[in-house]
Parts: C-alpha cells; sequence; structure tokens
C-alpha cells in the first residue's frame, strides 16, 4: 500500500531539530537547508563532522549543542530528524516525540517514521518530490537525476508568464481556470 501523503513544508516557519552529527546528520541538515537557508535547526550531538560545523558557519540559523540527547532538547521544536548510531537511543527519541506529538523521522527505521525525505527536483519555482514509499531511494536519487536533466531551465519563465497571466485574469474563479486550462492545454501534446 502506498498510503503517503506529499505536502510542502514551510521549513522556516518551523523549528527543526536534528539528533546525530555524523554522516546522515550531515546528510539531512543539508537537505534541510539546501531547500530554506534560512530555516531554523538545531543539531545536539557529542561529536559533530566538521561539514557540519562549516555549514553553521555558513548559516546562523544553523545551531550546533555537543552534548548527548536528553528529552528537553525537544522543547520548542515542531519536527525532529533522528540520526544517531544508537538503535536504542534513536527509538527513545521517536517514544519521546510521540509523547509530544512531535513529527519524527528515524533515518535508519522506516517503521519509527512520521515523514520520509525525499529526493528533490528544483527548476526554479518549480519543485518536485520523489518517494518510492521506502523501497529504493537509490532509485529515487537516479530518477531526480534523470528529471534535472530533462526539465528545461525555460520552464522559469514559463511559470513567471503564467503568474502575470492569472494575476491579469478578470471575472470568476470558474472563468480564470477555464482560461488558465486552456493556455496551458499545449503542455498536453
Ligand atoms: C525511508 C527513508 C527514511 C528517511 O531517511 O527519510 C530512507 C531510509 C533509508 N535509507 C537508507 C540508505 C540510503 N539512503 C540514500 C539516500 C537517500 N535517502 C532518502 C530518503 C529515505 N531514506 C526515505 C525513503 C525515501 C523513498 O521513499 O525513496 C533520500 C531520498 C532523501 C534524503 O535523505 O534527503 C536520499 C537521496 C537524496 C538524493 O540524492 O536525491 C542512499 C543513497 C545515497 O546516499 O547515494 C542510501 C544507501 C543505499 C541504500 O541502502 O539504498 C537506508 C539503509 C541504511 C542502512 O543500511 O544502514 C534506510 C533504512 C531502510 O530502508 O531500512
Ligand atoms: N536513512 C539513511 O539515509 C541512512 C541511514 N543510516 C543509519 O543512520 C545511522 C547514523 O549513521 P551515520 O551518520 O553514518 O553514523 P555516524 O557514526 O557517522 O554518526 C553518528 C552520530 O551520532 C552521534 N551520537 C551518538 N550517540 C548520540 C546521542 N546519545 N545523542 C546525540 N548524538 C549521538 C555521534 O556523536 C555521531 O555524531 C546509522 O544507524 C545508519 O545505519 C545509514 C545510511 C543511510
Amino acid at each position: 500500500m502506498n498510503t503517503l501523503f506529499p505536502i510542502f513544508v514551510k521549513i522556516e516557519n518551523l523549528q527543526t531539530l536534528v539528533v546525530g552529527g555524523g554522516y546522515v546528520g550531515l546528510e539531512k541538515v543539508t537537505a534541510l537547508l539546501s531547500n530554506a537557508p534560512h530555516a531554523p535547526v538545531t543539531l545536539v550531538s557529542p561529536e559533530i563532522r566538521q561539514e557540519i560545523v562549516d555549514l553553521a558557519g555558513q548559516h546562523p540559523n544553523l545551531q550546533l549543542i555537543y552534548a548527548f540527547y536528553s528529552p528537553n532538547h525537544l522543547d520548542n521544536n515542531d519536527l525532529v530528524i533522528v540520526a544517531t548510531n544508537n538503535k536504542a537511543v534513536n527509538r527513545q527519541i521517536q517514544v519521546d516525540c510521540k509523547t509530544r506529538r512531535i513529527l519524527v523521522n528515524v533515518a535508519d527505521t522506516p517503521d519509527l517514521c512520521d515523514f520520509y525525505l525525499s529526493s528533490v527536483v528544483k527548476k526554479g519555482d518549480l519543485k518536485i518530490a520523489i518517494s518510492t514509499n521506502g523501497k529504493s531511494p537509490t532509485f529515487a536519487k537516479r530518477f531526480r537525476e534523470v528529471l534535472e536533466e530533462i526539465l528545461p531551465d525555460s520552464l522559469q519563465e514559463t511559470l513567471d508568464n503564467l503568474q502575470a497571466i492569472r494575476n491579469r485574469l478578470k471575472g470568476d474563479f470558474q472563468h480564470k481556470m477555464e482560461r488558465l486550462n486552456e493556455i496551458t492545454k499545449v503542455m498536453k501534446s
């Protein structure tokens, strides 16, 4: 069954905590900040990879805490991504998050995740998130590369033009919808 419900989150408006400062922590922080450079993110870990320290140098909104996880680190956070190399700690953090109704991702344990990260294709304002329902992240990565290759850079111009037309169109909702459907019909051929 594929029951995942995709949403696009305004991560700048939320507080995100990443637990674990290793390779996976780096991947997840990079994923967050490459989409939203100003998103407020805190990373807690006794040891933190140099690449993450460098990222914090470029992003004042990335706060580093050198400590082992404790439940008070969850305070004021909306989303938590767990990436320690200790399964028992990961599980405990997941339980703590559920108690507090905080959405949680445990990178190495799909069954403990409330949400998955996706492969992200971005061409200007167009963003496509790819999921394989946890089956093959590598397929998601490869498919992202295929889409990045085939989507033309001119897409942004098309979106800008469509926005201008959308803003100019007068009339009721029905009329606008019909016009915009008419104008974009060419995409289907
Ligand atoms: C369920 C999910 C939960 C989550 O992490 O959110 C999850 C779980 C796991 N990943 C594992 C491994 C790898 N993950 C990647 C890469 C990515 N993983 C991402 C997402 C997800 N990974 C979620 C499902 C997404 C979906 O539905 O497709 C991407 C898309 C987004 C991101 O992480 O930002 C990002 C690609 C970004 C890009 O480049 O576009 C690579 C390849 C690589 O890095 O080259 C490998 C090694 C190869 C392999 O093992 O497949 C393991 C085994 C760990 C172990 O063996 O210890 C588990 C655990 C398990 O499956 O049990
Ligand atoms: N979902 C995914 O994409 C993938 C998941 N994994 C899994 O993710 C986990 C982490 O992998 P890596 O980052 O490569 O490991 P790593 O060993 O590079 O990093 C682990 C980090 O966790 C920190 N840590 C340990 N105990 C902690 C605690 N109590 N509180 C806070 N931080 C703590 C360590 O200081 C270290 O910085 C592994 O269990 C691995 O199996 C691995 C590859 C891909």
